[in-house]
């Protein structure tokens, strides 16, 4: 029986599904991560990388590969708020549709500081937008990292990628990842590889992921180049911004996935993960 997989395949995956070779029987779709959260819901996918506040919220019937993440420590740069007034001053943010767990995280990030704006569902470029009523826009994945860079660019030998300026031409870009760090100092999972509980991945496709992530993670520069031309962005960027991605789903990232669960949906059931890899079977260790 052919095992269907369904990849959000923005650029943060690149080191790991570019390389991917499936193996037989094992097929593949792609599309956006609220559209992969409901393949996998819906039963059209076995397994997909989705929204970890999906896993989170479906955790009675969904498990996770115990070494596979999208997550950073610090700083994302393709998960950002673009705005024209001080956070504390927001009144109507426009949120993307191919996004659950960055909507998810902007709702914690403002109930913890007390902020309620109205948050309305709107695509478009982020400064079209602001320039149309909307005092923020909320963007995820590789038109957001364009259009932050659009905003903090151009890098010059003098200046690097932390050095870069948040604000310009009246726009301001909160980095929503950065302020994760800045409340409770963990790394954020933006992602993780999900299956349904009873329907775990065959053992010829969990090695060919480890073994194309060695390989995307060994010719990082290579993969991106290849990237920053797509996107038309310099390669120092598309570099740092893979460089800065944490893939394993290690100690401290589930750490931050625990503590973001717990803020974001209270009651949730407990979290499960395959075995790790020589682990024999059964769950691995909770954080
Ligand atoms: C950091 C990102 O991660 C993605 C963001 C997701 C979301 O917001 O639901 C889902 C999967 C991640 O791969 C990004 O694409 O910018």
């Amino acid at each position: 029986m052919t095992y269907r997989a369904g990849w959000i395949h923005y650029t943060n995956v690149a080191p790991i599904l570019d390389p991917l070779v499936l193996p037989p029987g094992v097929t593949a779709i792609t599309g956006v991560p609220t559209e992969m959260n409901s393949a996998l819901l819906s039963g059209r996918v076995d397994i997909a990388n989705i929204s970890a506040v999906e896993f989170i919220r479906h955790a009675d019937r969904l498990e996770a590969l115990p070494d596979f993440s999208v997550a950073v420590l610090g700083a994302v740069y393709s998960v950002n708020l673009f705005h024209t007034r001080p956070l504390e001053d927001l009144r109507r943010v426009a949120l993307t549709a191919q996004s659950s767990m960055s909507v998810a995280l902007l709702e914690v990030l403002l109930r913890e500081r007390g902020l309620s704006p109205r948050l309305e569902r709107a695509e478009g470029e982020a400064e079209e937008l602001l320039a149309s009523g909307y005092d923020g826009v909320l963007r995820i994945g590789d038109s957001a990292l364009r259009e932050w860079y659009g905003v903090a660019g151009p890098l010059t030998p003098e200046r690097s990628m932390t050095a870069l300026p948040n604000a310009a031409r009246g726009i301001t870009v909160t980095d929503l990842a950065q302020e994760w760090f800045a409340l409770t100092g963990h790394p954020f999972v933006f992602a993780v590889w999900a299956y349904r509980k009873e329907n775990p991945p065959p053992a010829a496709l969990l090695q060919a992921m480890r073994e194309a992530r060695r390989q995307g993670l060994g010719h990082l520069a290579d993969v991106s180049a290849r990237h920053a031309a797509k996107l038309g962005l310099p390669e120092r960027v598309v570099q740092h911004y893979l460089w800065n991605f944490r893939y394993h789903l290690e100690a401290p990232d589930r750490l931050g996935l625990a503590e973001f669960a717990a803020l974001a949906e209270p009651g949730h059931a407990r979290l499960s993960f395959g075995p790790r890899p020589g682990e024999p079977s059964g769950l691995a260790a909770q954080p």
